[in-house]
């Protein structure tokens, strides 16, 4: 059984690069990392329509199933899988079915309100704010959003004006303050290569201490056994 021994969090507006640096830090590390969007912790919808789903404020806290969150999270730190929901940018939903996902080494919490929640910042030992100038971000959201969301022109700068960038301001932007990190520029390779090596340092140590958990648990194991045998 893996026990994490390392919870990362990455917050940032949107289009700052979050995704990319999360991907960037990971990619060399294999099964001992778990990726969780925030976004597939947005609260389901399925009792709306798609019509009455486009109006939704997705950049207010409420937007999110914070418990669900919180649960999963204290789940694979005690060692025990949770089934992850999926999201469909697309409909603005849920998608039917879960992801498994099993406790590893290392877990990176990524999106835009990763560091909103108290109890969840409490679980993490490295917060890290992404930070992209606003008119960078829009540019990479709307290309973003109209190749691979489905969205037009207009919807975009539309939700941009009137949620996405106020509730930058007034929810995101202060996460800023419960960071250790701030990455300027989104993937910048200096920051990028750090992270990693952090990364790659607590699974080598993690992996002794499981590997030292386990040879514990077979000697203790091994003692009990003539008691275990006196008895039948
Ligand atoms: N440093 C960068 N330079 C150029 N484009 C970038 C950079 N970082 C991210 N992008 C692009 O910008 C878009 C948004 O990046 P993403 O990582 O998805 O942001 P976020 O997860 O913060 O919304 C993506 O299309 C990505 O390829
Ligand atoms: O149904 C939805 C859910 C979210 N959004 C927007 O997505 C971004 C968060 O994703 P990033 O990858 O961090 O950009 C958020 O700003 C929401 O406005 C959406 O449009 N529809």
């Amino acid at each position: 059984m893996t026990i994490p021994s390392f919870v990362i969090g990455i917050a940032g507006g949107t289009g700052a690069g979050k995704t990319t640096v999360s991907r960037l830090v990971t990619q060399n590390l294999g099964d001992d990392v778990t990726r969780i969007p925030l976004d597939n912790y947005y609260e389901d919808r399925s009792e709306l329509s798609f019509e009455e789903r486009q109006e939704v404020n997705y950049d207010h806290p409420s937007a999110f199933e914070w418990e669900l969150l919180r649960d999963h999270l204290e789940t694979l730190l005690e060692g025990q899988p949770v089934e992850m929901p999926q999201y469909d940018f697309e409909v603005h939903n849920r998608k039917d079915e879960r992801t498994t996902v099993e406790p590893t080494d290392v877990i990176v919490l990524e999106g835009i309100l990763a560091l909103h929640d108290e109890a969840i910042n409490g679980m993490m030992d490295l917060r890290l704010y992404v930070e992209t100038d606003a008119d960078v971000r829009i540019l990479r959201r709307i290309r973003r959003d109209v190749l691979e969301r489905g969205r037009d022109l207009e919807g975009v700068i539309d939700q941009y004006l009137s949620t996405v960038k106020p509730m930058h301001e007034r929810f995101i932007e202060p996460t800023k303050g419960h960071a250790d990190l701030i990455i300027p520029e989104g993937a910048n390779s200096v920051a990028v290569n750090l992270i990693e090596e952090k990364l790659h340092a607590e699974i080598e140590g993690n992996a002794m201490r499981n590997w030292e958990r386990g040879s514990l648990e077979r000697e203790l194991a091994e003692k009990r056994s003539p008691d275990l045998d006196a008895d039948e």
